[in-house]
Order: C-alpha cells, then structure tokens, then sequence
C-alpha cells in the first residue's frame, strides 16, 4: 500500500521527485570548471588566430570557389591570349599585313561598278559629275561611259548635276551611294579643267581593304583626262599608256599585342578583380543571414578581431591571385606585362583587389540576404564598367573642377581603370618602353591629372577609408548582430575603459529610424505576477544589489516596427508588433528558470533581448548588474552567457571539435586548455565519435547536442538554452537534461521550452507567457496548485473483483461523492479516476486514512494522487490569453454540438451558454465546457465539449454577444462566455 507515501509526495514535495532523482543521478558529473578568461590584447590575439583558422578552413573545404578567386587570372589571360590570336590570324589574312615584294602595276585601270564597294546602299552610282549645261562635257562624260575599258557604263548608273554645290548636297543625302565625283568646267575652246572626289577613308572589312585611291580615285582621274585630252585634240582615238604602282613594303606589325589587352584587358582586369569582391560580400553577408556573426557577437567577439582576421586572410587570397595574374601575363608574354615595371603592375592589381575587398565590407553592413550579395556584386560591376568607359577624358583632363576628380577617385574601380590606361598607354608605341618603378611619378602626357604614384596613393587612402567606414557603420547600423551603438560612440571614454556598463545608453541610429508606439502599462491579474512585479520595482527604487539574483528584468517591452513592402500598384503597411509588453521578473543565481509559452509568447524575444540580438524598446534588464542597453554593460555582458539559439547556428563546412575550439578561443579560454575542455564537452554531450564529421550532415538532434555544448563551454555565469532539446530522441533527451541539471550549479540558467515534462524536471522556477505578457510565476507545485484543476487520484481494483464490475464500484463512487463531491472522470473495468478540488485539500488526510482503512471493502489494490499536470496549467494559461485577446479582437471560432447547432464562440472560452435553451426546467439555459488543445502550429484548437448542463444560478455572463441567432437554415447561434469556476 502506498497511500501514506504518495500523499506525503503532493503535500511536502517529497525528496524523492523525479527532479531529485535525476540531480543525484547526474552529480557526479559537468563540474563547472574554475578558470581565468583571458582578456584584452591577448584575448583579441586569440581570437584573430581562430577566427583566420576559421577563414582558412572554410576557404580550403571550398575548394572550387578559392581556386577560382586565386587562379581564374589565368582564364582572363588565356582569353586575352586567344583573342590576340585571333586577331594576328585576322591580320594576316589583310593585305594590309602582307609583305608587299612585287607590287603589280595597274594599267588604264576601268572605273569599277559601285557594287564593288566594300559598304554601298543601293541603288549605288558608279560616278557622279557635275557641269551638265556644257554640250561639250557632256559629250566627254558620254564618251567616258561608253569607253570604260571592259564594261561601257549604263546611263542609269551615273548622275549628273549642274555644280559640286548639288553634288554635295546629294551626298550628304544619299551616304554610301556612289564612289566618287567627276567635276568639270570649260573655261574656253581650248581649256576644260576637272576635279576628281573620293572617299578618301581606307576601308577595311573581314580581312580585307579597300583603298580608294587605287579603287576609285586613278579610275576616274584616267578616264576625264583621257576624254577631256580626245575632246580637245579631236581625235576620238588619241591615247597614252598609263601606269600606277604600290610601293614595295613588309607587312604592318607590332600593334597586335598591345591592341589585344588594350581593347579586352580593362574590362577583362576589372572582372577578374570584382571575383574577390563578390566572394567576399557572399561570405559576409552569409555568416550574417546564417546568424553565424550573431552567435559569434554574443559569445563576445571583438569587432577587431572579426575584421582583421577576414581582412587579413582576403589580403593573403588577394596577394595570391594579383601575383598569379602578373606571372600569367608574363608567361603569355604580354608586353603591358613585360614592358611595365612587374612591381608597378603588381601593386596595382593588389591595391584595387584591398580596396573592393572594403568596399564588400561597407556594402555588407546594409545587406542581409546572401542572394542580394550577389546582385550588388553584379550591379558594382556594371557601375565600374560604365563608369571605367568615362574615366578616359571625365574627370582626368582639362576642364574639370578638382573637386570632381577628387569625388570620383573615392570610387576604386575609376583610379584602377585610369591606372590600367596609363600602362596601355605606356607600352602601346612600338620601341617605348612601359612605366619603371622609378618612373612611376613621372608624368608622360601634357595635360597629366594622375601619375602611376598618385593612383597608389589614392588606393592606399581609399582602402583605408572605406575599412574604417566599414567598421563604424557596421558598429552604428542596426542589423541581425546585436545592439548597436551610440553614433559617435568612439569619442566616449566607457567605449575605451568597458566602464559604466550599468549605464544605460541613447541615441542609436536605430531610436532616430520610426517611432513605436509606446507599450501601455496593465497590472497583472495574477497575484504572484504582481508580487513579483512590485518585488523587483521596490529593489529597483531602493537600488538594493542582491546578491543572489543574476538577472533583474524591468519593465521589458519590444515592439517591431511596422514593415512597408512595395507592391507592384500600392504600397503594403503593417502596423508595429507588441511581442513583449513589459516583464518584470528576477531571476536567481544557482536557478534554473523555464519560460513557457505558446507558440509567439514572446520567449524568444525575451531571450533576444537580454542577449543583446535585439535592441529593446522600452524597460531595461540587469546582468549581473551590467544593463542590456549599454554597449559597454553588453560586452561585459558577453563574457559572462553562453548561448543556445531556438535554431542551430552553425558552420555546415566545421566539424564540432572546430566550433567549440573557435567559439573557446572567443570566450578567452586559455588555450593549453581548450583541446581538454572541448574533449570533455563532446563527451558529456555524446559527440566524441563525430567530432571530426562536419556539422553540415548531422542530424537535428545532432545539431542541438553541439549547440548545448557551444552554449555551456568558458563556464558561463548565465546560460541561455532556448528550446534546447527540439529533435532530439528521448534518450538523448534525458541525457542532456541530465548536462543542464548538473550545469546549474554556480551558474543561472533560463530555459524555454514546450516540453511540459522537461519544464517539470529541470525548473526551479517556472514562468509561463502569453501574448507579450508574463501570466504566472512560481515553483511547478505552485502553478498546478494554482492553477490546476486539483489532485488526481486513480484508484485501482483487484483484477478477479471484476464480474460485477459496474455494480461493486458504485459504493466507491458513493464514498467520493458524499465526502469529496467528486465524480470520476475516467471509470474503468481495472481503475478509476477522480479529480479532487483544491478546496477539500484539509479533508484528504481523514479522508485517505478512511479509504484504506476500506479498501478490502471497496476491492482497492492500489491509490495514486499527484497533482494535475504542468501541461494542465500551461493549458489554462495559454487558453486565458487567447480568451483575452480574441475577445478584444472578435476572433471566433465555430463548436459544432451533437444537437447540431453551430455556436460562435471566442478562442479560449470555456463554459458557453447557448442561447435559445432556455426553459422552465433550466430558466438560465443549458451550457458546455469545451475542450482546447493547441495543434501542430501552437494554435489553440477546439478537441471536443462536454454534454450539455443547466447554467447554475450565480454564475455571470463573462462576454455577451452582439446577436445570438446567426443563421436561417442550420441554427448558428453566438455562444455566451461564462464565469464559472467548476470547484467553487
Ligand atoms: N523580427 C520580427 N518582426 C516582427 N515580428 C516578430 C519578429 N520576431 C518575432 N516576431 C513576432 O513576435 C512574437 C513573439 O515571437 P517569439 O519568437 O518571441 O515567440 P516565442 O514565444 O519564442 O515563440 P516560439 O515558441 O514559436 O518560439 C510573434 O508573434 C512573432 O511573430
């Protein structure tokens, strides 16, 4: 029998509660561990070393994108290499790439149809001619056509006018119609003078070239002296042997090379240089969208020590792949390369490489999606590209103020692509050597705005100014990696000291951006709320420090703001979020805390904001005396928490044993003891066989083990374990209960969870919230005394005392009636239950000495009582809120009775009255007590209603409806809310 036990169990709290069971199963293990943090220069060494690791070892796991960033150089140059084959391919097949040894005479060469011509319109004209009002040139202009050696030339293919005036007026109206011009004049019998007209613009097309000279021009000339000669002498048969012949030449060579890199290499060297760039800004802005640089901010990374191990590893990759591009251009034997002084090119290339490399750092702080990177990456790209088209003559030459030049040097690409000119330049001349480092000053043209030496300068100073923009903005502008500072945070001597971190702090860019709306004041209903709220508001007016508490939250509020999404016609606003509406609590030192909540309490928000994730909007919290509003009491902050995100934040490419050696070496611990204490923390969290395997192919459970153990390791003072059990099998689950339990000693832990059981197990105190608000608090006995509904006693039979079974419970049934009031709300066959009410607590010591003093009487073989469930309490709690703010809001839900009348009820209500039972029998009507349940999305949900029962005489209509009957066809009422408390 074990009666007597189980009662003492309920009333004392019974040392043998499941919770001690476990803390003694679990003492002898997780010994928080006495060590010295390190700090300051050294602490910032260490963590640049494991933060360069890091760099390092993602870059090596990928391979495929390092190799591309360090040698795609070779891809660039090889194109230009090919290009520039092409076009000595190309070249030689012109003849003006030809070597000219015997150049062929033309003799009385014909006027070519104008088909002939490389670029005609057509129709084309072979000539035209002007002086049509002499018969005597028009007869020499018939006698041209009607001689052209080979080809008499159709009437409808020559145009004639009266002077060169109109036949420059039709050329400029009719372009690329006609080859050439006949002008003639007859001054008198025996003089007639002529002019010839060409296009004197050697053409080149596909290889070949047309030169018009020889073309059009001798033709022509030919043919109106020969004619004009027979007109004058009158013998229509006169002629002369003419001849016309090229010189004797090699082919044209030399400016191939230097017109491949010039035409393809600036754009060619601004891509390859951009590839870092948008690397870069992909990594930053991935560690930021992955919460990766959240979790490594709240472990207390210094911002120095993030920037320079990236800035440091890109300067490596960078060095690398500007030397590769060089060594490349050389082996292609690229003159720009050859001629150039290597440091010179050299230095250019790595400069402009450092320069987008800060330039991706500045970008990153306004950027928080990695798919965005990507399309900045692109359109800086394109904005160096248009720009680099300009760079030639705006602002790098006469005519232009300094100030513009100055302006449009802050942009790297324009001074890189203004520096890669005056190489091509340097080396485009055959014979003139390229630039000399000692040169690099000296100015070679007359109107000289930048010389290789300025464009060094400018990239060292435009390189540094955009690393240190990058940094203060990253420090000002709020974004996913914690709270941000004062705007001119740097001229504060607590930024430089860490003191004053008990301070709180103003004017965040964040408090200049929107307003909030301010969080109204409620007083909590429930009296232990309220104790603890006029608790902590005493302590805070008498500035009382105790020592046992770790935090003290006052009056915590955070409201969202409203988001506007542009839409393709109008514009979408949502109004601010109250997620937490002022919490007032303490939490003690040597405690575990559990928060629990429905789905959108506020827990994670909470947990947010006191680790500095996100910037509270009104009220404060102490850490261990540091406030969670100043930067300084923050990163004091920092060093004292370990952190377990609600979602795993890890490095898929890192194993465990390299996250908790990166995230050691943050915290400070010495590093003689990082590889022991990492062991350790493996072990206890059952990890040691996949401490080598990348955290990428774990399971979920997996994942939460590692975070756990993150979360625990540089023994932190206050522990944040946020859902920290979420996928994890039960046995796993135990086991890490187990780690939480045994780390609470010298340490304060808050915990948030929807296991009700682990909530039970492992909290020492427990606080339940709803919708933003705090909605009890207390020990798990105190909230299920509080709020459950009472002791739930099962009482079980004898097994062969069952042919009868309905009939010899009865006086069973009678017994708990007549002293308890109690009905059985399980009757079974092998047991039954019943549900005794707070108010018989005093009865239940007589009343169970009674009962088993009959108990061969009523066939008893066992009695258990315990209280109701935490997850009973958590239930009423979370059905409370829902009541509350579908009541302020209207929400409804439907409750379809068994007579198969639908009722309008608000989420959460209990006991409904529905309106039209009402009769002489039950005058106030009938009512049902409905049954919620949260479903899979933590929405509270209807699982079923109770049968109908008469409304009790005192009972108060809680909420009553606008109109009661809804509906014509089936019957739709709206249920009234009632204030019914089954135990009073
Ligand atoms: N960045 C945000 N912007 C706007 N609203 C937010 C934001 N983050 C959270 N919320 C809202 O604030 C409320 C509280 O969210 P929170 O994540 O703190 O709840 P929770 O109690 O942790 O819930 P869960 O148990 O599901 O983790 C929710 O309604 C949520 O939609």
């Amino acid at each position: 029998m074990v009666v007597g036990f189980l009662f003492n169990f309920v009333i004392n709290e019974s040392p043998l509660s499941t919770k001690n069971k476990r803390t003694r199963k679990a003492s002898n293990r997780l010994l928080p561990l006495i060590m010295t943090l390190r700090g300051g220069l050294p602490l910032l060494h260490q963590q640049f070393t494991a933060l360069f690791k890091k760099n390092l070892l993602l870059s090596w796991r990928n391979k495929s994108a390092t190799c591309l960033q360090l040698f795609s150089s070779f891809f660039f140059i090889l194109v230009i290499f090919c290009i520039q084959e092409a076009m000595k391919a190309n070249d030689l097949t012109s003849t003006r790439h030809k070597n000219v040894t015997d150049p062929k005479a033309l003799v009385s060469p014909p006027i070519p149809p104008c088909e002939d011509k490389l670029f005609v319109r057509l129709p084309c004209y072979d000539f035209l001619w002007s002086g049509n009002q002499s018969r005597r040139v028009t007869d020499i202009v018939s006698a041209i056509m009607t001689n052209n050696p080979g080809r008499p030339i159709p009437s409808n293919k020559v145009q004639s006018f009266k002077g060169p005036e109109e036949v420059d007026s039709w050329l400029l109206s009719h372009p690329l119609q006609v080859p050439g011009a006949l002008h003639f004049a007859e001054m008198n019998a025996s003089v007639i003078s002529y002019g010839v007209q060409t296009n004197s613009s050697s053409v080149k097309r596909r290889g070949r070239v047309e030169d018009p000279t020889f073309k059009f021009l001798v033709p022509l000339q030919i043919a109106a002296e020969r004619e004009i000669a027979r007109s004058l002498i009158g013998d229509p048969k006169f002629s002369w042997g003419f001849g016309f012949k090229q010189f004797a030449s090699p082919a044209i060579s030399g400016t191939v090379t230097t017109s491949a890199i010039s035409i393809m290499g600036p754009v060619f060297f601004l891509a390859f240089s951009m590839l870092g760039f948008v690397t870069q800004l992909g990594s930053l802005v991935t560690e930021k969208e992955l919460k990766l640089r959240q979790a490594m901010t709240m472990m207390g990374v210094f911002d120095t020590a993030y920037w320079f191990s990236w800035l440091t590893w890109e300067g490596i990759l960078t060095f690398v792949s500007s030397l590769s591009l060089v060594l490349f251009g050389m082996m292609f034997h690229f003159s720009f390369f050859l001629k150039n002084s290597f440091f010179v090119v050299f230095l250019l290339f790595w400069l402009f490489q450092l320069n987008m490399i800060s330039l991706a750092f500045v970008l990153s702080a306004f950027i928080s999606k990695s798919s965005s990177a990507t399309t900045i990456g692109f359109l800086v790209f394109l904005v160096s590209f248009i720009t680099q088209i300009v760079s030639d003559s705006f602002p790098y030459s006469s005519g232009h103020s300094v100030t513009s030049r100055v302006v449009w040097s802050f942009f790297p690409p324009n001074t890189f692509s203004k520096g890669v000119q005056i190489l091509i330049e340097a080396n485009s001349t055959p014979g003139v050597s390229g630039i000399s480092w000692s040169e690099r000053s000296v100015c070679r043209s007359a109107a000289c705005f930048l010389t290789m030496n300025k464009i060094f300068i400018w990239l060292s100073g435009t390189f540094l100014f955009w690393f240190l923009l990058a940094v203060y903005l990253d420090n000002i502008i709020p974004n996913a990696s914690g709270v941000r500072k004062f705007v001119f945070y740097f001229l504060k001597p607590s930024y430089w000291t860490g003191k004053e971190g008990n301070k709180v702090q103003e004017g965040s860019i964040c408090s200049c951006i929107g307003s909030v709306p301010p969080v109204e004041h409620v007083t909590p209903e429930d009296q232990d709320v309220l104790e603890e709220e006029t608790l902590v508001k005493q302590q805070a007016i008498n500035g009382t420090d105790d020592a046992n508490i770790a935090v003290q939250i006052h009056g915590l509020a955070k409201t969202y703001p409203g988001t506007t999404k542009l839409g393709c016609c109008k514009c979408k606003k949502t109004a601010p979020f109250q997620a937490i509406k002022g919490l007032w609590m303490n939490i003690a030192k040597d405690q575990l805390f559990c928060l629990l909540g429905p789905n959108g309490a506020g827990k994670t928000t909470t947990i947010s904001c006191l680790t500095g994730i996100n910037p509270v909007t009104a009220g404060d919290a102490l850490i261990y005396g540091n406030s969670i509003r100043s930067s300084v009491g923050m990163s004091n902050i920092r060093k004292m928490i370990g952190v377990c995100p609600q979602f795993d934040i890890l490095w898929d490419a890192l194993s465990s044993e390299e996250h908790l050696h990166l995230f050691a070496s943050i915290k400070g611990l010495p590093p003689s003891s990082i590889k022991s204490i990492a062991e350790k923390l493996l072990a206890d969290v059952k990890l040691t066989g996949a401490a080598k395997i990348r955290a990428g192919s774990y399971s979920g459970g997996m994942k939460r083990r590692l975070s756990v153990a993150i979360a625990l390791i540089g023994d932190p003072k206050l522990v944040f374990l946020d859902e920290p059990t979420t996928g994890m099998d039960p046995i796993t689950r135990r086991h890490v209960w187990d780690i939480i339990q045994e780390s609470k000693r010298g340490r304060a832990i808050i915990l948030t969870t929807h296991s009700m059981e682990e909530a039970d197990i492992l909290g020492d105190r427990i606080g339940i919230m709803a919708k933003g608000r705090l909605r009890c608090i207390g020990t798990s006995i105190r909230l299920k005394s509080r709020f459950g509904t009472g002791f739930i006693t099962t009482v079980s039979f004898i097994e062969n005392k069952n042919d009868d079974a309905k009939t010899s419970t009865e006086p069973l049934k009678s017994f708990f009636k007549e002293r308890l009031k109690a009905e059985p709300i399980e009757d079974k066959k092998a047991f039954m239950t019943f549900v005794i009410p707070h108010d018989k607590e005093k009865l239940l010591t007589r009343f169970f000495e009674e009962l088993q003093e009959r108990e061969h009487e009523f066939g008893i073989s066992d009695i258990q009582i315990g209280l109701a469930t935490l997850e009973e309490v958590f239930l009423n709690i979370a059905r409370k809120a829902e009541l509350e703010s579908a009541t302020a809001e209207g929400t409804m839900v439907t409750l379809e009775l068994e007579s198969g009348i639908l009722v309008e009820i608000p989420v959460g209500a209990r006991f409904v009255g529905i309106p039209g039972t009402e009769n002489a029998e039950n005058p106030r009507g009938v009512m049902v007590e409905v049954y919620w349940q949260q479903d899979g999305s933590g929405s509270m949900c209807i699982s079923g209603h109770s049968p109908d029962m008469p409304i009790p005489e005192n009972v108060a209509v809680l909420h009553e409806p606008s109109s009661q009957v809804l509906g014509l066809g089936q019957r739709r009422v709206r249920g009234t809310v009632l204030d019914y408390e089954p135990n009073n």
